[in-house]
């Protein structure tokens, strides 16, 4: 038995299938966090029941990846039973899908959720009158608290009903649906998808064809904005029996203060900023904390057992990983996540991104992109993931290329560690603000020579709401997860082999070997060349594998203050770490993650270049 989650962008679908499956998928408050299609089984009853998360769409004959997906998916391997998630507060445009959806003629239960936020805003919904005039049983929810969320698998299992409810289409499109039905044998669903271009079938497409230009003739509109007239049209008629009177809802005062440009982009840039500040200031508490403790009460007892001097170089090496991963990276990336899932969930996210739409446009993206990009400064991958949705290719390609060059969490960690730490605040900034001029630059620049015409957004707004601390918490966890049981393991067994490579005096010969370019052409000690190549493997390690290298946490001792700042500047700018090149590799292709990666490193012995030439003369 298998049901699928069926709904527009943000309605809950996800917080759903989590609480039926107990499954983590990812749950945002802004519209398109799901992308594929996810799948998870629960047992009730003894019997076991898949259930399938789908991607939100407004609409199922649009020519959107997520559109195309949904489709495909219902057409050829439809579920047994189809769970319509609807936002209470959004009904209109919920019910313009549900209308599409019931002409898939599988048994459907209806989810009503948001039903919290609609008697807030004061939205009664009469869920019988519903139910009656659809056909379907309709099930309130309020997902967010559970309440309701145990009646819909007792309905899955008992749906045996379809809509009865059908879109009364104009009197030509009706015609024409009947003739290619009769002509080609084909079912009123693929009929109708024909007339608007929809389907494989090259001679019912063809056939269609000549009918759609005919009703387009007469009506002076193409059949597929008939058709999406005749359903706005049905879903209005059936609001209106359905929905009493409503009261004017208050936190549109509040938006409107979020989304203009005065005061929104002084709040935008103030709330930026408070969240790097943020993650400087209690990151680099919370560092020293640890990483005092840790030297004190376990390195430090460590090396007064003198052990045999290759075991204590491994054993030295596994814990100065150990440190630097959670001493040193963790706290950073601990509490960035958790204010980007704060800032996520209240809703913030999509005013930010309509706020940038217009300065993004000179960077050849639009303002959805700065979700990707802002996510881009948690982690890289999610953020080039997230490209996928993006329409044109050539919004891919800048998004590629910018989004690798943002600094993610863990340059933020070699920032703070390395520049805030060493050198000062100060240097800090301005390490960001180089590598911002240099975004802008590039976006700026590549825009103009990337061919390809440009797309505007519709972005729908999430609405602004408390974040749950249940879930920016459960969220921050499964980000935080995947650094620490896939980086940390990573860095412990680099660390070690690096330990035993350093003791057989292989780390000198290849500092040796490379030393014209670190010392001479970027003034650096000629391990660091060992240590910029482990942050390939992953971006905090070049910062963990220096410390190691250097033989302490205290670089300070170890180099000179422009020599840090040169190592942070070259190790944030130059190549993507690997996890980014694979995921490049799957969103843009080979050809576009070889320039993005030889652009980065050239920026970064470029930038790291000059630093030298000008500290040299100063
Ligand atoms: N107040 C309230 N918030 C809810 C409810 N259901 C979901 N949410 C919130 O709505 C937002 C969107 O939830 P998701 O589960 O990610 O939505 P989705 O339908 O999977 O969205 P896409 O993956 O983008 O299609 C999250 O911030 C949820 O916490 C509800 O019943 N009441
Ligand atoms: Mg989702």
């Amino acid at each position: 038995m298998r049901c699928a989650l069926v709904g527009n962008p943000s309605v809950g679908k996800s917080l759903i299938f989590n609480q039926l499956t107990g499954l983590g998928v990812e749950v945002s408050n802004y519209p398109g966090t799901t992308v594929e299609l996810m799948q998870g089984t629960l047992c009730y009853q003894r019997s076991s029941i898949e259930v399938v998360d789908l991607p939100g769409i407004y609409s199922l004959d649009g020519d959107s990846a997520e559109e195309e997906l949904v489709r495909t998916y219902l057409m050829t391997d439809a579920p047994e039973v189809i769970v319509a998630v609807l936002d209470a507060t959004r009904l209109e445009r919920n019910l313009y899908l549900l209308l599409q959806v019931a002409e898939y003629g599988i048994p459907t239960v209806v989810v009503l959720n948001m039903i919290d936020e609609a008697a807030a805003q004061g939205i009664a919904i009469d869920r019988e009158r519903l139910a009656e005039l659809l056909g379907l049983p309709v099930i309130e929810t309020a997902a967010s608290q559970g309440q309701n969320i145990g009646e819909i698998i007792p309905a899955v299992l008992t749906a045996t009903k379809t809509a009865t409810l059908s879109v009364p289409y104009n009197p030509q499109v009706e015609a024409g649906i009947r003739s290619l039905e009769k002509l080609y044998g084909a079912s009123r669903l693929r009929a109708l998808q024909a007339l608007q271009g929809i389907g494989d079938d090259a001679e019912l497409l063809e056939g269609a064809q000549t009918i759609a230009e005919e009703i387009e003739a007469r009506n002076h509109m193409a059949p597929h904005q008939i058709v999406a007239a005749n359903r706005y049209l049905c879903a209005r008629r059936i609001i209106e029996a359905v929905i009493g009177a409503q009261e004017p809802d208050h936190r549109f005062s509040l938006d409107r203060l979020l989304t203009r440009a005065f005061p929104g982009i002084p709040i935008l840039a103030l709330v930026l900023l408070s969240m790097l500040v943020t993650v400087f200031i209690a990151g680099s508490f919370l560092e020293e904390l640890i990483v005092e403790n840790f030297n004190l009460y376990i390195i430090e007892p460590f090396l007064a057992l003198s052990l045999h001097p290759l075991a204590e170089t491994l054993g030295h090496a596994a814990l100065l990983a150990v440190v630097a991963g959670l001493g040193i990276a963790f706290p950073f990336v601990f509490i960035f996540y958790i204010l980007l899932s704060i800032i996520e969930d209240t809703g913030y996210m999509t005013r930010a991104a309509f706020l940038a739409d217009r300065s993004m446009h000179h960077l050849g993206l639009h303002g959805g992109a700065l979700i990707p990009m802002v996510m881009a400064f948690g982690c890289n991958v999610p953020a080039v993931m997230a490209t996928g949705q993006m329409r044109s290719g050539r919004e891919r390609t800048i998004a590629a290329f910018l989004i690798t060059m943002v600094p993610c969490s863990a340059r933020t960690v070699i920032i703070a560690g390395i520049v805030a730490a060493f050198v000062g605040i100060g240097a800090a900034l301005s390490v960001y603000l180089i590598v911002l001029a240099l975004i802008l630059l590039t976006g700026y620049v590549i825009a103009r020579y990337v061919p390809g015409g440009q797309y505007g957004m519709i972005l729908e707004m999430a609405p602004l709401r408390r974040p749950d601390p249940v879930l920016v918490l459960r969220k921050s966890w499964e980000r935080i997860k995947e650094f620490l049981f896939i980086a940390m393991p990573l860095l412990l067994v680099g660390s070690v082999v690096l330990g035993a490579l350093d003791y057989f005096g292989y780390v000198e010969a290849f500092s040796r070997a490379v030393a014209p370019i670190s010392e001479g052409l970027l003034g650096l000690p000629a391990y660091a060349s060992t240590a910029l190549l482990f942050g390939i493997l992953r971006k905090e390690m070049a910062f963990e594998t220096l410390a190691v290298l250097a033989g302490t946490t205290d670089l300070g001792s170890a180099m000179t203050a422009v020599q840090l700042y040169t190592f942070a500047v070259i190790s944030v700018l130059f190549v993507p770490c690997i996890s980014t090149i694979a995921v490049l590799l799957k969103q843009v292709g080979t050809k576009i993650t070889l320039a993005v990666s030889a652009y980065t490193i050239m920026l970064g012995f470029l930038v790291g270049g000059i630093i030298h030439l000008i500290t040299g003369m100063v």
